[in-house]
């Protein structure tokens, strides 16, 4: 139930004392909003009218009804909303006025609205001005862009209030306890996609309204013990690293860039060179392989799943370090399944959302027919991973050394090294047969492109929570009144 309305009279004039109970029962019913579930993860706002001869047994469920929604304190009551205006096709705005706001006010939810003005005026406004003990939650506007913005303005609010130092790689942070509502208004929108099953506003925001809780978790990434940024979706070096630096400069083709940045990378085809190292998740349920993807009974056991990340048998320590050398098209983390509407199943269909993991997929140098398979897997249902040349590995941490990357005391040598390669990287890849490979290439952090390439990654688990339950894989009936499918 979403609320309950008084339903207005027609004309506006009141006949109570025509006799007529029949027409007092027309004019006078009361609407109960609630959310029905559509096709394809998708939920509406519904709405019934019930009717009643005695007003005051009407009074009474009306009473009722709404005592009960305010006295769930799961839900929501006062939100902090900050507006992207120039994310996605640029309807952020229209988006949140239209189809968003009318639902909150619906179901009693007082907003503060932010349409913020310049990059990173979200995420400064929540580390340093907000007053975060007035809101129940804050909600994101935009695409995976703006949601990075609003977790590092949380998390980093979080770790100094809670004196925890946010830049030490080694440090256990503090959770957050607001939660965050996205509402998709971005090119990609993956982290909605991948949480929620559509990247649909008002869906969003009914998941928001019901006050959903899905706990997810965050990596933290640095570079020689410096802080770079935290990812909760993709982290990817190669191809996803190269679509996003290429697509940075059209962002005024709108999503459309990443198609036509994808189809440009992919006939470049550059591959790098590097070490990775990794530490495998021990004592976790499931694999990468797994055929099934995310369920919403995982949410379920998300309590049981933290005591075994977090527990007694510490799976950090427990773990030995594994390092892989060699040519890689793409390296790709995905600490949930990155569905997005370009790839319905995402880079890691089986990947959980807070298990404490992210699972690394290293696709090694190949033809472009190869590489080509593995992409079209992306959009198909065939295994991903079943290729002789990509490999998945569940793990808790893991690090990145391109070939060419030296200790910090060759710094200034290299930078100028650098600064001549990477004129000569963009010379080749503005000339694809020109066969001479880049050293490096960048990490595609959630969107937003790193400024180092040898990087050290740390999961945490269940570090911040989301309005939303994750996906839904069954008719949420099926399972509970049908005795056959249990
Ligand atoms: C020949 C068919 C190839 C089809 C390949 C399709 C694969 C698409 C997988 C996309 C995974 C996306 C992971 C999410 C990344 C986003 O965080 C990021 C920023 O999103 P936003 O802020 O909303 O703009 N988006 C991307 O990096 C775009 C990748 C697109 C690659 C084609
Ligand atoms: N008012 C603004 N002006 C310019 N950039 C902004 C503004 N607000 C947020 N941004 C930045 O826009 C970038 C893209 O935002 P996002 O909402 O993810 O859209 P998209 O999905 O199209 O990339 C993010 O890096 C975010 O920091
Ligand atoms: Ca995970």
């Amino acid at each position: 139930i979403i609320s309950v309305r008084e339903e207005e009279e027609e004309n506006g004039s009141r006949q109570r004392d025509d006799g007529s109970w029949k027409k007092i029962r027309e004019r006078e019913g009361k609407d109960l909003l609630y959310v029905e579930r559509c096709q394809q993860h998708r939920w509406r706002c519904a709405e019934v009218t019930f009717t009643c001869s005695d007003e005051a047994v009407c009074q009474h469920w009306v009473s009722s009804i709404r005592e009960q929604l305010a006295s769930n304190t799961s839900r929501p009551k006062h939100l902090l909303v900050y507006i992207n205006p120039y994310g996605g096709k640029r309807q952020g705005k229209r988006i949140y006025e239209q189809k968003v706001a009318p639902l909150f006010t619906q179901a009693g939810i007082s907003t503060s609205v932010i349409v913020t003005e310049y990059a990173n005026h979200a995420r400064d406004h929540l580390k340093m001005e907000a007053e975060l003990k007035k809101f129940d939650g804050v909600v994101c506007v935009g695409g995976d862009g703006m949601f990075s913005e609003i977790i590092h303005g949380l998390i980093w609010r979080t770790q100094i209030d809670c004196g925890v130092d946010p830049n030490s790689p080694e440090e256990a942070l503090s959770p957050c306890s607001l939660r965050i509502g996205i509402i998709p208004a971005g090119s990609t929108d993956c982290i909605c996609f991948a949480t929620v099953g559509t990247n649909d506003p008002v869906t969003s925001a009914l998941h928001i309204i019901v006050g959903d809780s899905q706990p997810l978790d965050v990596c933290s990434v640095h570079h020689n013990n410096m802080f770079l940024r935290y990812s909760v979706s993709l982290l990817g070096y190669g191809f996803y690293g190269d679509v996003l630096s290429d697509s940075e400069r059209k962002r005024w083709m709108g999503p459309a860039r990443y198609d036509f940045s994808g189809l440009k990378m992919f006939l470049t085809h550059h591959y790098y060179e590097g070490t990775v190292s990794y530490l495998p998740a021990r004592g976790i349920i499931g694999t990468p392989r797994d055929a099934t993807r995310v369920k919403t009974v995982l949410a379920a056991v998300t309590s049981k799943v933290k005591s075994v990340c977090l527990g007694f048998f510490h799976p950090e320590s427990s773990g030995e370090w594994r390092t892989i050398r060699g040519k890689f098209l793409a390296i790709n983390a995905a600490s949930m399944s990155c569905a997005c509407p370009r790839s319905p199943k995402g880079l890691s269909p089986a990947a959980h959302l807070a298990d404490g993991t992210t699972d690394l997929i290293l696709v090694r140098k190949c033809s472009r027919f190869n590489f080509l398979r593995h992409l079209l897997r992306h959009t198909s249902k065939d295994d991903q991973f079943d290729l002789t040349f990509v490999e998945v590995h569940r793990v808790r941490r893991f690090r990145f050394m391109p070939r060419h990357c030296q200790s910090d005391s060759d710094l200034e040598l290299d930078l100028h090294e650098n600064s001549k390669r990477q004129i000569f990287s963009q010379i080749c890849k503005d000339h694809p047969a020109c066969g001479c490979a880049p050293a490096y290439s960048s990490w595609n952090c959630d969107g937003e492109i790193l400024t180092h390439t040898a990087i050290d990654v740390r999961v945490h688990c269940q570090l911040i929570k989301l309005f939303a339950r994750g996906i839904e894989e069954l008719p949420v009936f099926e399972d509970l009144t049908n005795p056959c499918a249990i």
